[in-house]
């Protein structure tokens, strides 16, 4: 007698093309069937029915907010801290933004090497253009905290690296920074529905994440923000807009801005993609954390020990899962070929350059059966060198 799968309930809220073991949720999470159902809602009855009184008839405007209040959970956030809205990169903009302005006298954005190229390239230029001799210091992951020093105003990190799963602590790292004197801002992209998440609990500055990972908001999802309370009324985002002012249908050409989360919206919020995560979210409700995250930290397992040991790849992820999130990359000199290969046979995972083979875990979906099978394809792919294939060796735009 097999015990039955405390997952298998959340898996089939999901469409999952019959023959695929997805393990890529962690760049693009699957279809949730409550998200096909409320878009064709949305779009028929509300954009086609009601037109422009959906905005309060169906409570569009109330959207980023709602949307945000389902993520809280997921993230340990204070109730109304977190909004969705945007991209990660326009979101961390505009955090990022806020915090530089709470710290004026200190001229260092900290950040480490295996951060998202985004959040460095945000970086670089908001430093730049702010004209008042702002720096972006990349130091190694392991030398963060070493490197907090009286000119750090915001220490900008990515809680797990997207290419190699590392987790840094961040209740330690908060702590460390703010007795430096610095701000927080981290990066969830990869720890948002991967894992939990206690941002009030760490004492968390700001915080952006992803909607189209873990959270399964579709390509392109908006994303997510988040501003402790105790700086909300101070924070001034260096990006302003309508939806972000006090009183938007008042039309006043000075920018005065809301009260709280609201100040850190901009531009009109995008309803269609929205719903969708919306409708994707309820996909938690009832969800567990704390098994969650057994769940994920079994599958990783699982994994890894499948093919720990074969000479032809090299872990490239922390061997201890507390310290990863719900991934594990493997270099392989063709890493590339041999996940087109893989993809060939219906287990999708993706590939980093130079040479990372990634696969992302996705408690709510993938099961410890599937786990095995993609492993047990991989060795065959890696035995038969099944790889070597010209047409596996042509790179894709995207990857
Ligand atoms: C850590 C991290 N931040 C940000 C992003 C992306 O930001 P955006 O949605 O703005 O493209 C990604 C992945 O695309 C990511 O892995
Ligand atoms: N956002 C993506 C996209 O528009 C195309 C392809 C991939 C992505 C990703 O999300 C990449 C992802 N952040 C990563 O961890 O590599």
């Amino acid at each position: 007698m097999t015990a039955p799968d405390p997952f298998a309930r959340t898996r089939a809220l999901f469409e999952l093309p019959e023959g695929v073991i997805y393990l890529d949720g962690n760049s693009l999470g699957p279809l949730p069937r409550a998200a096909r159902e409320r878009l064709a809602h949305v779009v028929a009855q509300e954009w086609g029915g009601l037109l422009i009184r959906g905005w309060n008839e169906a409570g569009w405007i109330d959207l980023p907010a709602r949307v945000g209040a389902r993520i809280a959970r997921l993230i340990g956030a204070e109730p109304g801290a977190v909004r969705a809205a945007d991209s990660t990169s326009v979101n961390l903009f505009k955090a990022l933004s806020a915090a530089l302005a709470l710290r004026p006298g200190r001229r260092t954005i900290l950040s480490d090497s295996g951060n998202f190229p985004t959040d460095l390239y945000v970086a670089q230029r908001l430093a730049e253009a702010l004209g008042q001799g702002h720096v972006l210091r990349v130091v190694a992951p392991e030398t963060v905290e070493d490197a907090l020093d009286s000119d750090v105003a915001a220490l900008m990190l990515t809680e797990v690296d997207y290419r190699t799963g590392r987790r840094h602590d961040m209740a330690a790292l908060t702590a460390r920074a703010q007795a430096a004197g610095a701000l927080t801002v981290w990066d969830l992209a990869h720890s948002a529905g991967a894992l939990p998440v206690d941002l009030a609990g760490a004492g968390a500055d700001f915080a952006v994440g992803c909607g189209y990972k873990y959270l399964n908001g579709g390509p392109g999802a908006p994303a997510f923000l988040y501003a402790a309370p105790r700086l909300q009324a101070e924070a001034a985002p260096a990006l302003a807009g309508w939806m972000g002012h006090a009183a938007p249908f008042d039309f006043v050409p000075d920018y005065v801005p809301a009260t709280g989360m609201d100040r850190m919206l901009a531009g009109t919020p995008p309803i269609l993609s929205l719903s969708a995560l919306d409708a994707a979210l309820e996909v938690w409700e009832g969800v567990d954390l704390a098994a969650l995250r057994a769940r994920s930290i079994a599958l990783s397992e699982g994994f890894v020990a499948a093919l720990e040991g074969r000479e032809d790849l090299v872990l490239a992820s922390p061997r201890d899962p507390e310290r990863r999130g719900s991934q594990v990359s493997f270099r392989h000199p063709e890493g590339y070929a041999v996940m087109q290969a893989l993809i060939a046979r219906g287990v999708i995972g993706d590939f980093r350059a130079p040479d990372l083979i990634r696969f992302g875990f996705a408690p709510l979906y993938n099961t410890p059966q599937e786990v095995a099978r993609a492993a047990a394809i991989l060795a065959e792919v890696l035995d038969a060198a099944a790889w070597d294939r010209p047409e596996f060796r042509r790179r894709a735009k995207v990857t």
